[in-house]
């Protein structure tokens, strides 16, 4: 009952929690304003005017990190810090620092066009929506008020000279013409899934001791407001003691929808009760975490998990280890403690495996967790464990197939299929329809076929056995003739294995390792960089 409420809650989200989304308001640091001042010395009564620049306002970058998983630790408004006002005796406002926003690598950056009801207004807008409230004459001195810092006193004076109108006059185009580049400049969209890297051309070598010396802030995404400019800027012929000086720009203002797809090399698609979980979790050497059990959607999210291989081969293949429902690990683990108590669990330390490596075995019901984390590492892939894929999905039916956006960019989609189910190439019919309906050309990601639950199959004598033989043929020529071939003109691999107990999966992760080196030095020939790949020719 209490499933079928998380179920149904989730389809009613219609996907929208499957994804890391995030909307973050931007608001680039003002500019400081300019400083209307004259210089005083000891008998010069009469000095020039002094008076400073504002400093620029902050700008904001966005800067794509490796160590970031989620978009959680993105704040959802941010400010700049503004630039420093501009003083006497021509001291300049001080720039305020750049506001550098870490996102998560997979993180794809969409701005917010301006009928979006989720963006939010910016400075200019706010301002003008403010204005509404004033009548005319108001209105303009409040537009002024916003541009220009008058001498004390001297604000009537100003207004009644031409030079000044005139300076207004240039600031207002000023303006629009901000706004026209802004308008013209377009919508912010990034794909950010590589780190930003600073070539050592651009490492500053008069840099002083302590500051970094390369400029590694990522994308600027909102620019800081210029500063305003002091009285000296408005010296002229006609006037030789100018009382005023302009304010610092507002910084731009943006919205942003923040979107962290999963960056996983290799994606799971079947449907419900298919096994892919246990699948994921074999592979894992019993690290992935999601949960088990015999009936539909017990997977809501997508999880991902990490296959390790060693020098000797994949480091989770455990013969030994069975991955079974977790509610019956559970039991099963709770069991053997109650029986053995407490007082010899010490003794029993070395066989206990904890619940959450989720691995348990017919032979020793608490047998280690299959890997060893002493072992070197040489090579490793990601996994994602989905939710299930059920026939009309892409009309909402089950949990929907928005999830698939997130392993839109995996390297290889693999099918798992139940062999033990009465048509199982049925199955994979229906997965590929839904693929192609989500995207098309989807399904020619798909390089493997994973028939599952093998060990149900042909066990009732000989009779049976060839039975489960002819099945199994049966799907191998249906995935030849139906399911297409890769760009290589391959049809899909096609492996029986049981998840469960962890029968056949050597050849599975030899075939994924095949899959995403062949896919990773794709994507290294592309980007010009020469392929490091430890595992060329690499059999599991
Ligand atoms: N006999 C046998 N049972 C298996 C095997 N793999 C999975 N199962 C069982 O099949 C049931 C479903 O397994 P899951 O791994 O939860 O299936 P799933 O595809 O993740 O299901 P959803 O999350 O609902 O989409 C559980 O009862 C598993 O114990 C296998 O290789 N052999
Ligand atoms: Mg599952």
């Amino acid at each position: 009952m209490r499933r079928r409420r998380r179920t149904d809650a989730k389809r009613r989200q219609r996907g929208e929690t499957f994804m890391d989304q995030r909307i973050v308001h931007i608001r680039g640091g003002k500019g400081g304003d300019g400083c209307v001042a004259f210089h005083r010395e000891k008998w010069k009564p009469m000095g020039p005017p002094s008076g400073g620049n504002g400093g620029t306002g902050s700008s904001i970058y966005l800067l794509p990190t490796p160590h970031l998983t989620t978009l959680s630790s993105v704040p959802r408004i941010v400010k700049g810090a503004s630039g420093g006002a501009g003083g006497g005796t021509w001291r300049n406002g001080k720039d305020a620092e750049p506001t550098i926003v870490r996102v998560p690598l997979g993180t794809v950056v969409k701005q917010l066009s301006r009928d979006d009801p989720r963006r939010a207004k910016d400075a200019q807008e706010r301002f003008e929506e403010r204005l509404q409230e004033f009548r005319e004459e108001e209105r303009w001195k409040k537009i002024r008020e916003r541009r220009w810092v008058h001498y004390p006193g001297f604000e009537d004076d100003n207004l009644q000279r031409e030079t000044f109108r005139e300076a207004d006059r240039m600031l207002a185009m000023e303006e629009r013409m901000l706004i026209n580049r802004r308008v013209l400049r377009g919508l912010i969209h990034l794909d950010l899934d590589k780190a930003v890297e600073t070539p050592e051309t651009e490492k500053d070598p008069d840099a002083p001791l302590g500051l970094p010396r390369a400029k590694n802030w990522g994308y600027l995404i909102a620019e800081g407001g210029a500063g305003g400019l002091g009285n000296p800027h408005f010296l002229s012929k006609t006037n030789r003691s100018p009382k005023t000086a302009s304010r610092g720009r507002d910084g731009e203002w943006i919205s942003l929808e923040l979107e962290l797809k999963i960056l996983a090399d290799v994606a799971m698609v079947g449907m419900p009760n298919a096994g892919k979980s246990t699948l994921v979790r074999a592979l894992t050497g019993g690290r992935v975490k999601s949960e088990i059990a015999g009936f539909a959607f017990t997977t809501l999210n997508p999880v991902v998990g990490v296959v390790r291989i060693g020098p000797e081969g994949w480091l989770g293949g455990d013969g030994d280890a069975v991955y079974d429902e977790t509610a019956l690990e559970k039991n099963r683990l709770r069991e053997g403690m109650d029986v053995r108590g407490y007082v010899e669990s010490t003794d029993m330390d070395d066989e206990t495996t904890p619940v959450t490596d989720g691995v348990s075995s017919e032979t020793n019901a608490h047998a280690r967790p299959s890997y060893d984390s002493t072992i070197g590492e040489s090579f490793r892939f990601t996994i994602t464990d989905n939710p299930g894929l059920i026939e009309h999905a892409s009309e909402n039916k089950g949990l929907g197939h928005s999830f698939l956006r997130s392993i839109e960019r995996s390297h290889a989609l693999v099918y798992v299929v139940d062999l033990s189910s009465q048509v199982p190439w049925e199955e994979l019919r229906i997965l590929k329809d839904e693929l192609e309906k989500y995207r098309e050309g989807m399904s020619s990601k798909a390089r493997m076929v994973i028939a599952n639950k093998a060990d149900l199959l042909g066990q009732e004598g000989e009779e049976d056995a060839e039975e489960a033989k002819c099945k199994f043929a049966r799907l191998e020529e249906y995935v030849r003739m139906e399911m297409g071939a890769d760009a290589e003109g391959r049809s899909l691999d096609v492996v029986p294995v049981s998840a469960k107990y962890a029968m056949n999966l050597r050849k599975v992760v030899g075939l994924m390792v095949r899959y995403v080196d062949e896919a990773r030095s794709k994507v290294a020939v592309q980007d010009d960089d020469e392929s490091t790949l430890p595992l060329d020719g690499y059999e599991c």
